[in-house]
């Protein structure tokens, strides 16, 4: 199974800022997607995601076209969490709300997300009063309650303090390890591609220049601007 670029084609004006003429994800690996600032990672992801949409070109996601409704097993986390103006609680709670969920398999799911975030305390917080990384983690919560099978995360631990990011590396891990979804992670953290991530695609100037396992985009064979960038840990 795979996610399948085509002719991917999106402008702003007249300016090409991304360009894919062809693109295989596999599907059931953590794909790092990495690159400098402006390569059209973030834009990828919401074109992906059905929130942006191309100039030209085609997404495939298991044999069917992205718009076939199929948008509904992936969600994408942003890097400023996007929350809802109401509780922790209900953020966390909403995917499962509209997806008709009972309200007593809502709080078990919700408490079982509070608790392994470290965010029981915030239950009745309102989101608009939380710190950065609170946030960040309501945002990731929400996102695995109703265990997407594609995740996107763009750049999920920036401006995250040390032990916090250990916590939401542990939380992608184990839900990686139980539900074996396909993940895209946006990072500039090469640390944490080693760590997280089994595939990589870098990304320069709107195009993937390279993509692969770690080993291929580490080594003698990458593309030669992949293998400058990260010799000079310039990403
Ligand atoms: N709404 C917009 N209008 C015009 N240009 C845009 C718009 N959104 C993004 N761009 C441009 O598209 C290019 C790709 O942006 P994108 O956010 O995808 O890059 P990125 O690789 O995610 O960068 P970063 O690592 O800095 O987050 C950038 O040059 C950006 O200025």
């Amino acid at each position: 199974m795979k996610l399948t670029i085509t002719s991917l084609i999106k402008k702003y004006q007249n300016r090409t800022v991304l360009n894919i003429p062809e693109l295989e994800l596999e599907e059931g690996y953590v794909w790092g997607i990495i690159g400098p600032n402006g390569s059209g990672k973030s834009t990828l992801m919401k074109i992906i995601a059905g929130l942006l949409e191309p100039s030209s070109g085609k997404i495939h996601y298991r044999d069917q076209k992205l718009k076939d409704g199929v948008q509904k097993d992936m969600t994408l986390v942003f890097q400023k969490p996007y929350l809802l103006r109401t509780s922790v609680f209900n953020n966390i709670a909403y995917p499962l709300q509209i997806r008709g969920y009972s309200e007593k398999e809502i709080r078990e799911r919700v408490h079982e997300l509070l608790e392994s975030f470290q965010i029981e305390a915030l239950r009745d917080q309102k989101a608009w009063t939380l710190s950065g990384g609170e946030g960040q983690k309501v945002a990731l919560a929400r996102a695995l309650i109703f265990k997407p099978r594609l995740l996107m995360l763009d750049e999920p631990t920036a401006n995250i303090d040390p032990s916090s990011i250990m916590l939401l590396e542990e939380r992608i891990q184990e839900y990686y390890q139980q539900e074996k979804p396909t993940i895209l992670m946006v990072t500039h953290n090469i640390q944490q591609t080693r760590r997280l991530c089994n595939r990589v695609a870098f990304m320069n100037e709107g195009e993937v220049l390279d993509s692969g396992d770690l080993r291929h985009l580490y080594g003698a064979e990458a593309h030669p601007l992949v293998r400058a960038f990260i010799q000079k840990g310039l990403i």
